[in-house]
């Protein structure tokens, strides 16, 4: 579905120019999600507003669906740190945004809310306003608007990294079932080691700037995840590997 070819992207000219990327080539097929882990300032929210047609790359091929990235492409989803709900709308109504924006009837799309808000144990909250809400209910919100047409395509930045280490392992359990049931291809940026293995088929590893890939791990743990799983072997076995990655670049020590 997606085809990184020695993506590079560059921000400014001559010696005050920034490299944020430096030959990403990656391939994500369809149903995968994927992590994309690194420090801060490598280029990962770069690549990800590169595939969502925010940015373009400054050379290499960035293929959606075979087609060159130049602008949103279809069935497109994004969820970023900061929640940005609309004060002045409810709950449901910052949910069918989306629908507005595409020029889709909202009343079409009421159900399907109403639905992805059930499933985020927001029932009784349909009708609040952001303010009324917790920094993790605002962020369920933000999620269920993200899914509202069933993208295709979902690319997260960070969408939980202000939560609470409880609201935050919640959200991954329900992320991971809702696009699992929608089978959603997921680029998703974090810097939780443990969050990455916990939600996806693969974690890719980036370097300090200028990015590039380090390794590009398969995660095979069973593909329905409950939380106990992060007290197996195997899931202790790639949260090692990949601090021991970060421990190599000079980014963690003891
Ligand atoms: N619009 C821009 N203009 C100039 N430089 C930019 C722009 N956007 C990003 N950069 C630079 O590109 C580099 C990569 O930024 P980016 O936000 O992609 O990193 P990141 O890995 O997502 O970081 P973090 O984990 O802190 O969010 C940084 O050095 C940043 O300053």
């Amino acid at each position: 579905m997606i085809r990184a070819s020695d993506v590079v992207k560059r921000f400014g000219k001559g010696d005050k120019g920034v490299t944020a990327l430096d030959g990403i080539s990656l391939e994500i097929g369809e149903g995968e999600f994927v992590s994309l882990l690194g420090p801060s300032g490598c280029g990962k929210s770069t690549f990800l507003r590169c595939l969502a047609g925010i940015e373009t790359a400054s050379a290499g091929t960035l293929l959606v669906d075979g087609k060159a990235v130049d602008g949103p492409p279809d069935g497109l989803g994004m969820a970023f740190q900061r929640d940005a709900l609309l004060d002045w709308f409810d709950v449901l109504e910052n949910v069918l945004l989306p629908a507005d924006f595409g020029g889709k009837r909202k009343r079409d799309f009421e159900p399907r809310a109403r639905e992805l808000l059930a499933m985020a144990g927001l029932n009784s909250f349909v009708n609040a306003y952001p303010r009324e809400l917790s920094g993790g209910m605002r962020q369920r919100v933000a999620m269920c608007r993200s899914l509202l047409l069933d993208p295709r395509l979902l690319l997260m930045d960070e969408p939980f990294g202000a939560l609470d280490a409880l609201t935050r392992d919640q959200l991954n359990v329900d992320l991971h079932r809702l696009t699992q049931r929608q089978k959603t291809t997921t680029i998703f940026v974090t810097h939780s080691i443990s969050e990455a293995v916990f939600l996806s088929t693969r974690v890719v590893v980036f370097s300090p700037r200028p990015g590039r890939i380090v390794e590009d791990i398969r995660i095979d743990l069973p593909r329905e995840r409950r939380l106990a799983v992060r007290e197996s072997a195997e899931f202790a076995g790639y949260t090692r590997h990949i601090r021991g990655l970060f421990e190599k670049m000079g980014l963690i020590h003891d």
